[in-house]
């Protein structure tokens, strides 16, 4: 595993009981601090893949390793990672804070540090002011700016999102982009972004991953290189369309592969 590894990929595939192979024969690095989009049309093993590296199922073949693994407070190893569902998942019965500091408890962070981390975490994300919201009166963006919060609050050292905005309105969808990149340039964790979109793939990252179904598979692994702080600006620029325009034929190359 190279120095700047922190997940290595090998030779991973996944048969489901039913006898889907959901991805075959993956092999994938990703870099301390670096941001990638995994891209791909439904059914590629996209999200099969990002649970594996979350811990959240088993190859079936080959293995993903971590280049450290910390412990928690019971000793058992840690992967140190936070992950986003499409659905922001949240417990409806408890406030903001609470959902926020969830991951703390679970680790027994005492009550005191617990909501103080909670709170600074929500102010970064947007939401001061919310901590005692219940999730009922907030917008969906605002509940998802709450799943990133507890996502983050345990400062881990990779962030995997399946998908995160899918669901949420294309003005919403890009000041989360945005919010996403400022908290991902302030803290460097690695991030690995599932989406179906060339046009997000590509503003948020530095590297997209494009993946082709049945079976899934890695097709084109594509640097981005445009500079960072992304903004509007970049969003209009030749810059942006060139590389759009780059990933949509690899795209459209898997999809017909
Ligand atoms: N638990 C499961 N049992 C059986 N088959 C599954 C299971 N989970 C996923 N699959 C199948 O594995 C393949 C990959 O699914 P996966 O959800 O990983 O793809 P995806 O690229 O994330 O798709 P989407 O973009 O639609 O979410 C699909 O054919 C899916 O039907």
């Amino acid at each position: 595993m190279g120095a700047s590894t922190l997940v290595a990929v090998r030779h991973v595939s996944k048969q489901f009981a039913n006898g889907t192979i959901a991805v075959r024969d993956v092999n994938l690095d990703l870099a301390r601090g670096e941001f990638v989009s995994l891209l791909g049309p439904s059914g590629c093993g996209k999200s099969t893949l990002l649970r594996m590296i979350a811990g959240l199922g088993e190859p079936s073949v080959g293995t993903i390793d971590w280049a450290t693994l910390g412990h928690d407070s019971r000793g058992r190893q840690a992967r140190e990672l936070g992950f986003v569902f499409q659905d922001p998942t949240l417990m409806p019965w408890a406030t903001a804070l609470d959902n926020v500091i969830l991951p703390l408890k679970l680790c027994g962070t005492n009550k005191g540090e617990a909501q103080a981390r909670g709170a600074e975490m929500l102010a970064l994300v947007g939401l001061k002011g919310f901590e005692k919201s219940y999730p009922r009166e907030l917008s969906g963006g605002m509940k998802m700016r709450v799943s990133i919060a507890r996502a983050l609050v345990t400062h881990p050292k990779i962030l995997l999102m399946d998908e995160p905005f899918a669901a949420l309105d294309e003005i919403t969808r890009h000041k989360l982009n945005d919010d996403l990149l400022r908290l991902w340039e302030a803290n460097r964790f690695t991030a690995v972004f599932v989406t179906h979109s060339v046009f997000e793939s590509v503003y948020l990252s530095q590297r997209i991953v494009v993946m082709a179904a049945r079976p899934g598979r890695v097709m084109a692994d594509l640097r981005v290189e445009a500079t960072y702080p992304r903004d509007d600006l970049f969003r209009t620029s030749a810059d942006y369309a060139h590389w759009c325009r780059i990933a949509s034929e690899k795209l459209k190359e898997a999809i017909s592969a």
